[in-house]
């Protein structure tokens, strides 16, 4: 399997943003079940606090208390006093990955990625792409393609909702020609793509209902805002019992018709593509099997 495939089965099933002004959530976060946090200097960190907040997040990202989950670092946009610094010291600390917010072209890709070399990034440091403007989504394909450094595009559905003048609805109609443009690009482009983040942390049902509809869009996982958004995201982008059992069954079929083109299984037509599907889901499983 190549690196490229492999970065693509890594489990993103949830992923924890966390204000890292925020020690009670920093500290929190070393139990929590997630495949991923996101350290977060942006949003969620008022100006008074950046710097304390910087500080603490390379900190987290040096301390190797986090274990399996991967680490990263959301700085704020290349358009504020505060990004040079925030990359300055993410390169140092060297982190799994730096989120970028609001990139926009594959000029911005560029700019970051020289940034990252010229801040002496560990090789190992790659760069997420939050994707979340009219213009990121009409630019999605150029953005993923920019850089190999590049493996992960994130959704900002609050960005994209509030620039398209828009309204949160549960299904996200406004939203589905932006998601739907980010994943053609992220698939076309073999890189990875989280779902934005939903708002109401209390609305157990809307917040199941979204995470559906993005793993049947296809999404890798979700951004989230609150641990107990973990354990529903994890179950909704896992395969699931009977998903495995079926790929079990796809693969048996398709072995018994040795060298026919086309066998059924269960009345289903199956074919090459779908014992590829298959073969896919198990992989899946494995990957988040092991992490368990
Ligand atoms: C949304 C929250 C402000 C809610 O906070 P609060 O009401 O305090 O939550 P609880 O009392 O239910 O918290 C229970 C315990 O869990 C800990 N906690 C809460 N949130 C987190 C977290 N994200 N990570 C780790 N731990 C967390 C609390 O400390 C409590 O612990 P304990 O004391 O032991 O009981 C809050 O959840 C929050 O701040 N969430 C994150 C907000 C954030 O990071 N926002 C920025 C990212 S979203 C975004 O910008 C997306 C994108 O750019 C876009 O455009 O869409
Ligand atoms: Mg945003």
């Amino acid at each position: 399997m190549s690196a490229g495939e492999q970065e693509l089965l890594r489990p993103r099933r949830s992923v924890l943003y966390m204000p890292s002004s925020n020690a009670r959530a920093l500290e929190k976060a070393k139990d929590l079940d997630c495949d991923a946090l996101i350290l977060d200097l942006e949003d969620a960190v008022a100006p008074d606090a950046k710097a304390e907040a910087r500080e603490a997040a390379c900190a987290a990202a040096g301390s190797g208390a986090y274990g399996h989950r991967e680490l990263t670092i959301r700085v704020n946009g290349a358009d504020t006093a505060w990004h040079d610094d925030d990359l300055a010291a993410a390169c140092a600390a060297g982190p799994d990955a730096i989120v970028v917010p609001k990139v926009d072209s594959a000029a911005a890709v560029h700019a970051l990625t020289d940034a990252l070399e010229r801040h002496g990034a560990p090789d190992r440091t790659t760069l997420w792409a939050m994707v979340e403007t009219p213009r990121a989504m009409l630019h999605a394909e150029e953005i993923a393609a920019a850089s190999e450094r590049l493996s992960v595009l994130v959704m900002g559905t609050n960005d994209l909702v509030k620039e398209l003048y828009a309204e949160h609805v549960p299904g996200r109609a406004p939203l589905l020609t932006g998601l739907s443009l980010a994943l053609l690009a992220a698939r076309a482009t073999g890189r990875v793509i989280l779902d934005g983040v939903y708002n109401d942390v209390k609305d157990t049902d809307g917040f199941l209902a979204e995470c559906r509809q993005g793993r049947e869009m296809g999404f890798d996982g979700k951004t989230l805002i609150h641990p107990g958004q973990v354990a529903g995201a994890n179950e909704a982008f896992s395969p699931s019992a009977a998903a495995v059992e079926d790929a079990h069954g796809v693969l048996e079929a398709w072995e018994q018709g040795a060298g026919s083109g086309v066998v059924t299984y269960r009345g289903r037509m199956v074919e090459n593509l779908h014992v590829e599907s298959a073969r896919r889901t198990l992989a899946l499983h494995e990957a988040v099997s092991a992490g368990r």
